[in-house]
């Protein structure tokens, strides 16, 4: 990688940004942790509030969670990619490819809701469901995704850091995950929600930056028109092959299509087999887990549409002026494989400012998903793995010191990971077209557990496999058929990864259906249903749910149902788990909405409607954004006018704005009725403590 040609600031803004940005949250995170425990219902010490943040969370936070834990670095740096080479199909494939898998999983959240409203996490679903050898085989699958996801999102980040400031890239693979480890072990999921809210805010502003930048401000383009003219000019001196007329304004793209295609699939596995979007949806409240993946897909979709519309096109629109890094000669495709379109256009736009404001949106693109991965894992390790397998009696505190140890491992494991590709000379880019065939197999027996009772054990575990072996036969043979060896080059190519991503997703579902219909299992969901009921009841006898000392028999999926150990009994009848500040206005609300949500828990028909609103919102909009809006406009092979680009320009602003509005205004709103309680309570604190000072001193 050049990092001579991109590398403008100094090594010493590379650590600031990663260790010092990292350690500023940590310590955020424990004045957050603070608050939450002292004026909120909810302890950071209850194992039930780490993993699960007590299922209370409203659906602006959750949103704001889903948009950045989908944001990865691949989100900023391969959608630039894609319309460095593609054009604006490249955004419009990534973004759109890419949030029908959000949307659609409205309906698996409310699924869970229905069918299992106590688990946490889906492989506990997988355990009641299939039992052991089930559970093991998806067990795979799940770790496989994480550390992909996990592992890409360090090999993106740091490579761009490395390029735009020369530091040390195994160094950048290390620190990065430091000081989120920290502020996650701190604070748990609700922690990492309140973190992604302050990194979508950041995010949001970056973006919306480098927009008004390149098409308001700069005196390189400035305006839509221009980004317009500078685009067709390219166009002449470097054709896009596929497009029309070599054009980079048209959806006619036959590339960016095959690569919409491929993130289709990919994005399936991603998200279905991801524990961080279960998560999200076990952390919601009952009534708004479809609404909050609905708006949070909605959100997500302008991040890479905005973001790559701006800086992979300004890349293109730039190569031939003196301030593009790589001038006179344009950027290698290594350079650009490694995601380095967006960091050539933001430091010819705006310079030293933009590897800045580069550096720090992808930071905060890596360590909000990063710590959505390090908490998912850290609940596999702990529920599916320590608690059913290893000690399935274990105590709250156990399970607690058990996630943090996890978290450590994960962290460690990731960067070990990217170190590994790194050190084998694969790229982001190859990566990101390569996952989904390693995982497609699974999505559809992960997605028909929680949603079809006929899916038996036989058709769940014989999907994964086959789907799995037939992604990986097509993947070579496709490279070795159309390119003469199997080589990084030749497996990374779109027509190979097509063929691995489609082979893998479509077989998986074929054998699954097909082998389930042979005896279908006719299952019975009171069982998952079942999943952890035992200690709910539990917290109900004893009063409370501030319990960390009672959810060490939340119930793992081999212990259904569970029973309250000795050390756990001393202290229900000590009474400790009744919460000190249970008059609280703050505390009394929270009590007044898990009676509501625990009402919906029991009587699960009242959420018939909010699944068929899941269905109908997720399907209409899948239609529209991948079918309506492209497929006309590629086979008229329309090439856009000054007019369409420049209302296309306008529309990415308008979504960017209701994006922020979704992921930052909205979770403000829905606390601001928290906030003022709390600043009364802030208050009356203060003044008790004054007066009894005050009587103490008289
Ligand atoms: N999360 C993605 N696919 O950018």
């Amino acid at each position: 990688m050049s990092s001579s040609t991109a590398t403008v600031l100094p090594q010493g803004a590379g650590y600031g940004v990663v260790v010092g940005v990292g350690f500023f949250f940590a310590f955020l995170m424990m004045g957050i942790t603070y608050i939450q425990n002292r004026y909120t219902r909810f302890s950071t010490k209850s194992s039930e509030e780490f993993n699960t943040a007590s299922r209370s969370v409203k659906p602006g936070l959750i949103a704001s969670g889903i948009v950045s834990a989908w944001t990865w670095a691949a989100t900023l740096l391969q959608s630039s990619t894609v319309a460095y080479e593609y054009g604006v199909a490249g955004p419009f494939w990534y973004a759109a490819g890419a949030t029908v898998q959000i949307l659609m999983f409205s309906i698996l959240a409310c699924k869970v809701k229905i069918n299992a409203p106590r688990c946490h996490t889906y492989l506990e679903i997988i355990y009641a469901r299939y039992g052991k050898t089930a559970h093991l085989v998806f067990m795979f699958f799940a770790f496989v995704t994480n550390i992909l996801v996990g592992s890409q999102l360090l090999l993106g980040g740091s490579a761009v850091v490395t390029a735009l400031t020369g530091m040390n890239v195994y160094a950048a693979i290390f620190l990065i995950p430091l000081g989120v480890c920290a502020y996650v072990i701190l604070g748990g999921l609700r922690a990492t929600f309140l973190c992604d809210y302050s990194h979508t805010l950041i995010l949001m502003v970056i973006i919306l930056y480098f927009m008004f930048n390149a098409y308001a401000t700069s005196p390189l383009i400035g305006s839509p028109s221009e980004m317009y003219d500078l685009l067709k000019e390219a166009a002449i001196k470097r054709p896009v092959a596929g497009n029309t007329g070599g054009s980079y304004m048209t959806l006619k793209s036959n590339y960016a299509l095959i690569f919409g295609v491929i993130q289709l699939c990919s994005g399936s596995g991603t998200v279905f087999l991801d524990q961080a979007y279960w998560q999200r949806a076990i952390a919601s409240r009952p009534t708004t887990a479809v609404k909050a993946y609905i708006i949070g897909g909605l959100a997500w979709f302008a991040i890479p549409f905005g973001f790559s519309t701006t800086l992979g096109l300004a890349a293109v629109a730039l190569i031939d002026n003196p301030r593009f890094p790589t001038y006179p000669n344009p950027p290698s495709s290594e350079d650009i494989t490694a995601g380095l379109a967006s960091a050539y256009a933001a430091t010819a736009l705006l310079g030293q400012s933009g590897a800045v404001a580069l550096l720090i949106v992808l930071f905060m693109a890596v360590t909000s998903c990063a710590s959505a991965e390090l908490i998912a894992v850290a609940s596999l390790l702990t529920f599916d793995v320590y608690k059913t397998y290893i000690k399935p009696d274990a105590s709250g505190k156990r399970l607690i010191l058990v996630s943090h140890i996890c978290i450590c491992l994960f962290g460690m494991t990731m960067a070990i990971f990217a170190c590994i590709w790194n050190a084998i000379g694969i790229g982001l880019g190859w990566l990101f077209l390569v996952m989904g065939l390693l995982i497609g197999g699974a999505v559809f027996p992960a997605a028909f557990a929680i949603t079809w009772a006929g899916q038996s054990k036989a058709g769940a575990i014989a999907g994964c496999i086959s789907g799995l072996v037939a992604g990986l036969i097509a993947w070579i043979t496709t490279a070795y058929r159309y390119f003469g060896e199997v080589t990084v080059a030749s497996t990374g190519e779109e027509y190979s990864t097509l063929a691995g991503n489609l082979a893998a997703i479509i077989t998986g579902l074929i054998v699954t259906v097909v082998v389930s219909l042979i005896k279908p299992q006719n299952f019975d969901w009171s069982i998952t249903r079942a999943i952890n009921a035992r200690s709910l009841e539990a917290l109900a006898d004893e009063g409370h749910v501030n319990a960390a000392e009672t959810d060490g028999n939340t119930g793992a999926p081999g212990d259904m149902p569970t029973t309250i150990d000795g050390e756990e009994k001393e202290k229900s009848e000590a009474g400790t788990n009744t919460p000190p500040n249970e008059d609280l206005p703050t505390v009394q609300n929270e009590d007044r909405e898990m009676q509501e949500d625990a009402d919906i828990d029991e009587h699960p028909k009242k959420l018939r409607r909010t699944f068929f609103v899941a269905c109908i919102a997720a399907f209409v909009l899948t239609f529209i954004m991948d079918f309506l809006i492209p497929i006309p406009m590629f086979l008229s092979h329309y090439v856009f006018s000054k007019g369409f680009f420049t209302a296309w320009i306008v529309i990415s602003f308008i979504w960017v704005f209701v994006s922020a509005g979704i992921s930052v205004i909205l979770p403000l709103v829905e606390t601001a009725g928290f906030f003022k309680s709390f600043v009364g309570e802030v208050r009356n604190g203060s003044a008790r403590k004054r007066s009894i000072a005050a009587s103490t001193t008289s």
